[in-house]
């Protein structure tokens, strides 16, 4: 009570209960919850989850005011248990809180690891996934077999990033995408004793075995991170790939710092495994969650999927090899797809959280450092203030429309906004155009036998806690296209 009793004026907030506050009203789809008590309590809402008071933001208005007039008082990250075990005291970028390292950290990770030179230099991994993919659905075509495109979609860029962080594939069953998903998971929650921080959410945390899960998957993923760093610390190591991959470039620049004390920023060991775990939390599934919501659209809409097919295929001319990024960048209406796709179902639909550093006044409330701030990019991709008929699939929406996802528009923000936007925007759009172009051109798909538009299941699943999923996986029938 103590803790929560500071003067001043503070958001609505829907009614709470003892000890759990609000927690009971989040739901199985949080967004989905926070957008219907936004409707009843307005756009900037406060809720208590257990002990921890909570901001939820749900109109372009209040975003901005949050991300862009705020941002440098609301760009820190809340600092619980979990991200500081698995991300070796805060040494990656994501969960770090604001600071000096956060600023040097991302820095490298702009100008190195996600500048366009480097996205350059991925192209070849990208262009040989792209291939195996379309090789693999060929078979299916051939046969008239059903695929499954969200497993395709999932092998597509879990592929793409593991060569481009590690510099080889990782396996299915080699059991890594578990630990990844379970560091996920503990990542996106709070403790028992973080949402009740007195004896009985102790007590709850010790019976729950919360901290053995925790320390479970720390040590898997730090013995795996070490094995591969390892590796690439090998002298005569077999480097098949010509270009650097995401460890070697880090290891670069850790030894390069060693000579220079200039630089501010030593790269370590664990700075490496924080930065590989965002890595692979943010770019394991946002792509294809996306490739998947695309092409589950286009097939309720045949109509739209013809006109995007005459486009691609209209510029590849009678060419059969795969698209370049010459005609992707033609492809206008390949691109009001993807926004329309981010925009409906963006994959991380409340971001990731955001805490309050120093209190600030915006629209006659009041908010407090160590105030968590979740902007539900969801819910005000569907307001119909910003959109016309927003629950709709409509990409010509877009056209002659300068509206895009890069921060400037905050009724569109599938990749956040402000200093703590996503750093890969231009990685995360490649490999969703590049597939999209490329199943597209390469196939007509149909629905399996019996199946009509409108029984096409469009449910979204909560992932392992950051994102959301299409529930069931999206089955389609492939037809070769002859030229
Ligand atoms: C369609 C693909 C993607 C989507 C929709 C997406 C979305 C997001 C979102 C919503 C955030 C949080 C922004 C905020 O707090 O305001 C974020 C942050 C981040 N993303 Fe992405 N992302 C994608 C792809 C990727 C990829 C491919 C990578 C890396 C390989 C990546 C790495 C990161 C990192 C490191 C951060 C933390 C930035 C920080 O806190 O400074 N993302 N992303």
């Amino acid at each position: 009570k103590n803790r929560n009793r500071k003067k001043g004026n503070f958001p609505p907030s829907p009614p709470k209960l003892p000890i759990i506050g609000n927690l009971h009203q989040l739901g199985k789809l949080p967004h989905k919850s926070l957008w219907h008590l936004s409707q009843l309590y307005g756009p900037i809402i406060s809720l208590n989850l257990g002990g921890i008071q909570t901001i939820i933001i749900s109109s372009a208005d209040a975003a901005r005011g949050f991300l862009k007039t705020h941002d440098l008082q609301t760009c820190s990250r809340p600092q619980t248990e979990s991200a500081r075990k698995l991300t070796h005291d805060f040494h990656d970028i994501a969960f770090s809180p604001y600071g000096d390292y956060w600023r040097e950290v991302r820095k490298v990770c702009v100008l190195e690891l996600f500048s366009l030179k480097r996205l350059k230099s991925y192209q070849p991994i990208i262009e040989h996934e792209m291939n195996s993919l379309i090789e693999s659905i060929s078979e299916s075509a051939s046969c008239g077999d059903v695929v499954d495109l969200t497993e395709k979609s999932m092998a597509f860029t879990a592929a793409i990033i593991f060569r481009i962080a590690f510099g080889k594939k990782v396996c299915k069953g080699d059991g890594f995408h578990e630990v990844v998903n379970e560091a996920e998971a503990l990542l996106g929650s709070y403790s028992a004793y973080e949402l009740f921080p007195n004896l009985v959410g102790k007590a709850i945390e010790w019976f729950s075995g919360y901290q053995k899960r925790l320390n479970k998957v720390y040590n898997e993923l730090n013995s795996l991170f070490q094995e591969v760093i390892d590796e690439h610390l090998c002298v005569g190591r077999d480097h098949e790939a010509k270009e650097d991959d995401i460890i070697d470039v880090l290891l670069g620049l850790g030894e390069k710092q060693d000579q220079s004390a200039s630089s501010n920023l030593s790269i370590t060991h664990d700075h490496i495994k924080g930065i590989l775990l965002n890595i692979f939390l943010g770019g394991l599934d946002t792509s294809s969650i996306t490739i998947v919501w695309a092409m589950a659209e286009l097939a309720k809409k045949p109509k739209l999927m013809k006109k995007a097919q005459q486009e691609i295929r209209s510029h590849m001319k009678n060419n059969r090899g795969n698209i370049t990024d010459k005609e992707i960048e033609q492809c206008q209406y390949l691109k009001m797809i993807v926004k329309e796709t981010l925009r409906l179902h963006p994959p991380a639909p409340l971001l990731l959280p955001r805490q309050v550093m120093s209190h600030f006044e915006m629209e006659g409330f009041d908010f407090y450092p160590k105030m968590m701030v979740q902007i539900n990019a969801w819910a005000i991709a569907r307001d119909p203030k910003c959109w016309k008929d927003p629950e709709e699939f409509i990409p010509e929406r877009f056209a002659g429309s300068c509206i895009d996802f890069r921060g400037q528009h905050f009724e569109l923000l599938p990749f956040g906004a402000g200093r703590r936007i996503c750093p890969a925007i231009n990685l995360g759009i490649k490999n969703v155009e590049v597939a999209l172009a490329n199943l597209l051109y390469h196939f007509d798909w149909k629905l399996p036998e019996g199946m009509k538009e409108e029984d096409l299941d469009m449910e979204e699943s909560l992932g392992f806690s950051l994102t959301i999923y299409k529930k069931l996986p999206l089955k389609l029938v492939p037809l070769p296209y002859i030229t």
